[in-house]
């Protein structure tokens, strides 16, 4: 593709991904994908210079719109592209109008005056929140968690994340990481803070790998790794897994449990739970017992009530804003607001309530997001166990935990508790990722 069909295609692209970012509908990589495979003809370096241009003006939106409002331009695609265009490859511009049927159309009248102004614009008068892509309704949860450091932190959720991978120890047991990995070992390095994982230092696409189709290795977030070991699943417990998902963390915990005991997991996606348990296959988990459970209604009690007072384990891994992962999805940002934030928090409490009475006493209820904002994490616990019988639960200090699961010493929390576990990519060099380990005493 020339470079101005390129451009013509970044255009149209994230037109499609701010339609859908609208109507919340499909995400951006879903969108990304479906674009290419419907355009064979665009080979390798089309598809890299096309996405990044997408995924660069997303990661700068917040500053964009920022801009495109104070100088009273719309907010659309090719907007936002013709200020990318002016901070970052001027000359481009040469390309509207170009005598190429896929050429963006000529820069009309409006536009060439809206680029003199943007000259003239300085951009050191961005608001911190423009500067680092934070939405309004995000902007009191991340003040109060990141305080001072709230640029730096901002910041850091606003890169590119890295690639972590757990090996599997229900396949890999007995075999050193460069068997598994043969030549690609040392593209690796290992996890600073979790004994399992190993960290990509380059690209490599590992879909494609033996060791990931034969299930010697998961692909997942060095924080995730972590969440699960904390649980402290052991060969032989009753465990559920309220919000299994595609069971990124119920895999590592079958693995922690070597396939002895249960894990019921749960959810309301069929999609995802499918995924699940081709997952399961492939990684050789055979404790696991999947199902399928409606959003609300009398089902979910009739599926709970027999494992109510015996779990060994409970854990809700709760459906969350993702502000934690903002890094590998820098559309979702964009797909909340202060409305869908309360009604995300208001089912996290239900979850929650819903999961402890599955708890036997002794037993452990374990609460995590992959959010950093307070009001999906120590509010949400702390309005449990408001309403919960004083001292039916003890709370466990996750610097305990992981001197029982993990290696080396535990680190500091950017949790408003200090009992809790709040890790953020700029303090961690993680995803963003909340945990709360309850011990039910009677
Ligand atoms: C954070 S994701 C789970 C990720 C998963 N545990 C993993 O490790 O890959 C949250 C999950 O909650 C599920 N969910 C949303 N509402 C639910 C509900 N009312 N009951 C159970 N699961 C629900 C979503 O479908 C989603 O899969």
């Amino acid at each position: 593709m020339q470079p101005a069909a390129r451009l013509s295609a970044a255009i149209e692209l994230l037109s499609d991904i701010e339609e859908k970012m609208a109507s919340k509908g499909a995400p951006a990589d879903v969108l990304v994908t479906k674009f290419f495979r419907a355009r064979r003809y665009a080979g390798s370096k089309d598809k890299r210079a096309i996405s990044d241009y997408v995924y660069g003006i997303l990661r700068a939106r917040g500053l964009y719109l920022w801009a495109l409002k104070l100088l009273g331009a719309a907010p659309t695609a090719r907007n936002m592209m013709l200020v990318n265009l002016a901070r970052h490859e001027p000359d481009s511009f040469r390309y509207f109008g170009e005598e190429n049927p896929f050429a963006p159309t000529r820069l009309h009248e409006e536009e060439e005056d809206f680029l003199r102004k943007l000259k003239r614009l300085d951009w050191h008068d961005a608001p911190v929140e423009a500067s680092y892509n934070l939405p309004d309704w995000a902007l009191p949860g991340l003040e109060r968690r990141f305080g001072k450091q709230l640029a730096i932190a901002g910041a850091s959720l606003n890169e590119t994340a890295p690639l972590d991978i757990r090996v599997n120890s229900l396949k890999a047991s007995g075999k050193s990481f460069d068997q598994i990995l043969k030549n690609e070992s040392e593209l690796f390095e290992k996890n600073k803070l979790s004994c399992l994982g190993y960290r990509a230092t380059g690209p490599i696409n590992l879909g494609a790998h033996k060791a990931f189709s034969d299930g010697l290795i998961e692909i997942q977030d060095e924080a995730a790794q972590i969440a699960s070991s904390l649980v402290a699943a052991a060969p032989g417990m009753q465990l559920t897994d309220l919000c299994a998902g595609a069971g990124g963390k119920t895999l590592a915990m079958a693995a922690e449990m070597e396939n002895r005991g249960q894990i019921h997991a749960f959810d309301i996606s069929p999609k995802r739970l499918s995924s699940l348990k081709k997952r399961m296959q492939r990684a050789g988990a055979r404790n696991i017992q999947v199902h399928l459970i409606a959003a609300e209604g009398a089902g979910r009690e009739i599926a709970f009530g027999p494992m109510e007072g015996k779990m060994d384990r409970v854990v809700v891994d709760a459906p969350c804003t993702g502000t934690g992962t903002w890094r590998r999805s820098p559309d979702q940002r964009w797909r909340f607001d202060a409305d869908s934030l309360k009604a995300q928090t208001a089912l996290q409490g239900k979850l929650l309530a819903e999961g402890a009475k599955l708890v036997r006493a002794g037993g452990r209820l374990v609460y995590m997001t992959c959010s950093v904002l307070p009001e999906e994490n120590e509010d949400v616990v702390a309005a449990f166990l408001d309403g919960q019988p004083k001292g039916a639960w003890k709370v466990v200090d996750y610097h305990t935990q992981w001197a029982e699961s993990l290696p080396g010493d535990a680190p500091e929390t950017l949790a408003l508790n200090p009992e809790f576990l709040q890790l953020a990519p700029h303090a961690h060099d993680t995803d963003g990722f909340f945990l709360a380990i309850l011990e039910r005493q009677v």
